[in-house]
């Protein structure tokens, strides 16, 4: 295999990303470079010396055999650093997991047609991120003790209580909404929690770097005034499709992040539910810790779980038991497929989990939550700011979908002309700190 240059200063070149080209950290006036450069090394350090910390108190409980594992975890994880800072070939993968031949088969199949790796500082930002959180599972995959560890679970745990009391004003208002709704409010209390939902996902600790973010006291009277910055709302056309009579009466929802996000969506699940709006609703996690806040099988019932101990808060107590009888009745089910911690973007689905795509013809909306969802849709590609979402899909379109998206990455389609160049004028940073949002859908 011939060697290409590793130095992270010769590969990148000091300019912004050209339109219609994949985002990448080798253009070094982009959010990827920003990100490769800066965010992620953070991130890894962040679990080092959470590990560090954790140590004595590991080797008490798990016993001295886990003192040795950590200390080789904290040796992956510097040498992954290393890795990364210093522009080396990405790797494959080496720890008998369910998913690695589909990884390693995408690594060999990316090589260029020298046959030469992928590289942090050249190839595509998609790919390289989910490559390093998938790194990061690697690590704790290689051990005994440690193999089904969640680096990231304290930190979405911890973030719960900040966001506790916005989740007991929602949830007052679910259920009193639900037990009292005059049909002819159907639409505004849907689209009120939509809105609920899309700004769930300013709630994300990887653009915190890891912090907690407390949500605001009531976000019922925030959301009102934020209509003006959801740059593109397609939600009359998400309303159209909810209130159609298909065939279909199943609703998908691919989650992103954990606590107050999380519990915002399936406040929509629920509702739908009970506007007979749809019989099943379908979730899909993510199986590895993924993005530091994206929700796995144990973050959905630990949510549940501690809204059944709110006993300040009724209405958490009642939505907790009606929730797991959702999931007891299979109203409601969580999936973790494979394919969400795959580095492929959503056109390559049909291919590569045709038994996913099939599944998501029977859907009659599917909603994909968040920044990361958005940017597999979309195909990681810089697109101009006006191309049509049905364009940036490039194909996948197995049923109606929509994405509900606080924008945290600089790419963003479907806005009439002009609007791009009118909030970069008042927001220079507009693309990368989840202020704005989209909701875009297509049908
Ligand atoms: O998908 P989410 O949780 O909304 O956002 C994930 C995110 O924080 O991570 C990526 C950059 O690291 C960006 O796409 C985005 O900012
Ligand atoms: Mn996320």
């Amino acid at each position: 295999m011939a060697a290409r240059q590793t130095s992270v200063s010769e590969e990148c070149i000091d300019m912004v990303t050209p339109w219609n080209e994949y985002l990448s950290a080798k253009y070094k006036r982009s959010f990827a470079y920003h990100t490769v450069r800066n965010r992620l090394p953070v991130t890894v350090t962040q679990v080092l010396d959470h590990l560090s910390r954790k140590k004595e108190e590991l080797a008490q409980s798990l016993g001295e055999v886990s003192r040795e594992e950590v200390k080789q975890i904290i040796g992956y994880f510097s040498k992954l650093k290393n890795e990364m800072q210093t522009n080396k070939p990405l790797t494959p993968f080496n720890s008998n997991e369910v998913d690695e031949k589909s990884w390693n088969d995408f690594l060999k199949n990316s090589e260029d047609s020298l046959g030469r790796p992928l590289l942090w500082f050249a190839d595509v930002w998609l790919h390289i991120e989910c490559y390093l959180y998938r790194r990061i599972r690697e690590a704790f995959a290689l051990t005994q003790h440690f193999h089904n560890y969640d680096p990231f679970r304290h930190q979405k745990e911890d973030a719960f209580p900040g966001s506790l009391q916005a989740i007991a004003v929602v949830g007052t208002h679910l259920v009193k909404v639900c037990s009292s709704m005059a049909s002819a409010d159907t639409e505004k209390y849907v689209v009120q929690f939509l809105k609920l939902s899309l700004w769930g996902n300013r709630c994300d600790l990887s653009i915190s770097g890891g912090k907690e973010i407390a949500q605001v006291a009531d976000p019922l009277e925030m959301i009102s005034q934020l209509d003006n910055l959801i740059l593109a709302n397609d939600l009359p056309k998400v309303w159209d499709v909810l209130c159609k009579e298909p065939s279909s009466r199943v609703i998908d929802i691919i989650f992103d992040n954990s606590g107050y996000e999380l519990f915002t969506d399936l406040c929509i699940a629920h509702l739908l539910i009970k506007l007979k709006l749809a019989d099943k609703v379908r979730f899909h996690a993510k199986r590895v810790p993924w993005f530091i806040s994206d929700v796995m099988e144990h973050d959905f019932n630990w949510l549940i779980d501690e809204m059944g101990k709110q006993s300040a808060t009724p209405s958490l107590l009642e939505l907790s038991k009606e929730w797991k009888s959702y999931l007891s009745s299979g109203c409601w089910s969580l999936f973790d497929e494979p394919f969400w911690t795959l580095p492929y973007s959503y056109d390559c689905m049909k291919d590569v989990d045709t038994e996913l795509y099939n599944s998501f013809k029977e859907s009659k909306l599917l909603i994909f939550k968040g920044d990361l969802n958005y940017r597999k849709l979309v195909g990681d590609m810089n697109w101009p700011h006006t191309e049509e979402f049905t364009v940036a899909l490039r194909g996948f379109t197995p049923a109606p979908l929509v994405s509900l998206r606080t924008i945290k990455a600089d790419v963003v389609v479907g806005l009439k002309p002009g609007t791009a160049e009118e909030v970069a004028k008042v927001d220079d940073d507009w693309l990368t700190t989840g202020k704005y949002a989209v909701v875009s859908c297509f049908c």
